[in-house]
């Protein structure tokens, strides 16, 4: 069974839905299979997102190649079969260059890299040896984006992997990406263009939940900080990454206005700020698992994200400021446990 959306030609996905569906049903999360028709045809409504249509007949143009060998564990998430032919390499290259802009990689998809905005190996390389081992979890991945990170998740052994983002690009990418992995490990993958505050509360179903580069969007971060509580299982592990800046637990920066040119941000705590807010809404043992500052090398622009990226957002004479004068972004990621 296919989501058919009616405004569409064809179906926007090859994607079979009756794994996700029943996936949902006995891991425990469906009060939200319950929403899913509606959150599917309203994240994916062609009279809100006008370029849906035209990503839809890209991805309905993908060649399909059987039998590659992928590659979910390394740092390129990679697709490669050894048969490929120019032709077939150079149409599989137009058409995902009309899914720009690529920022979460890289991917390489026979033998096309997608050097993408941002080295999201590098976080996951961050990360990876603190968290409990995701073999066997049921995971979600809040503010996917593309999926990136969900394919890590997959590699690494997850049993299921939901990703959520209410950007229909970034699902769209995502359906690209899993257009090429092909059944066999997409069947436990799944991205669902929705926000957060779209799921239903309390589900807690999930064994890990991670949170990255999302809760400096959030006009209320507590209320964040309780919807990713909810998601999880009483024991599970948040993990959570995050602007940060310097400073002791009453420590909060609210840009007025742009920071690093991003209009959307509010929240910037220190470590020992957000630390107190994850203790008051009930998670234990938490840990700062890293503090790093974004370079340059981390995030730029490329052959396949042509805007401007991090070396725009700083002020050239002083590359510890943003160009609006605020502390350069320091990223900081943290685990916490759900206590009940
Ligand atoms: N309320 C929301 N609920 C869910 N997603 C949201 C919401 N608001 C925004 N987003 C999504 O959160 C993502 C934030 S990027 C991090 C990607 C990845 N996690 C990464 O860590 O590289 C930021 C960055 O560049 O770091 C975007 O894809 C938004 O659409």
């Amino acid at each position: 069974m296919a989501f058919r959306l009616a405004s569409l030609e064809q179906p926007i996905t090859t994607l079979d839905q009756a794994a996700l569906y029943q996936q949902m049903a006995s891991y425990g999360a469906a009060p939200w299979l319950a929403l899913l028709p509606q959150q599917m045809a309203q994240g994916l409504d062609t009279q809100r997102h006008a370029d849906l249509k035209g990503w839809a007949r890209v991805l309905h143009k993908l060649p399909t190649i059987t039998d590659a060998q992928i590659q979910l564990d390394q740092e390129t998430v990679r697709i490669f079969h050894p048969d490929i032919d120019a032709g077939t390499r150079a149409k599989i290259a137009g058409l995902l260059k009309q899914l720009m802009p690529w920022r979460k990689g890289p991917f390489e998809v026979h033998q096309t890299l997608i050097d993408t905005e941002w080295r999201s190996d590098w976080k996951w390389q961050r990360l990876a040896p603190h968290i409990q081992p995701l073999q066997g979890r049921k995971v979600l991945d809040v503010g996917c984006g593309n999926g990136y990170h969900c394919w890590r998740m997959a590699g690494a052994g997850a049993q299921w992997v939901v990703g959520i983002d209410p950007s229909p690009r970034f699902y769209m990418q995502f359906q690209a990406i899993r257009h090429f992995i092909g059944d066999a490990d997409a069947y436990r993958v799944h991205h669902i263009p929705v926000g957060l505050e779209a799921l239903p509360p309390e589900l807690a179903c999930f064994d890990t939940c991670f949170s990255m580069g999302v809760l400096y969007h959030r006009p209320s971060p507590i209320d964040h900080l309780w919807q990713l509580k909810g998601t999880l299982r009483p024991g599970g592990e948040l993990i959570l990454e995050t602007l940060v800046i310097d400073g002791d637990e009453n420590q909060v920066l609210v840009p007025e206005g742009r920071y690093a040119k991003m209009p959307n941000v509010w929240f910037l705590p220190s470590v020992a700020a957000l630390s107190l807010w994850l203790r008051k809404c009930g998670f234990t043992q938490v840990r700062c698992l890293d503090v790093s500052t974004t370079s340059v090398q981390e995030q730029r622009a490329t052959e396949w994200m042509t805007y401007q990226s991090l070396q725009d957002f700083l002020d050239p004479a002083d590359t510890s400021r943003t160009c609006e004068g605020l502390p350069a972004p320091k990223r900081a990621i943290f685990s916490a446990i759900r206590a009940s």
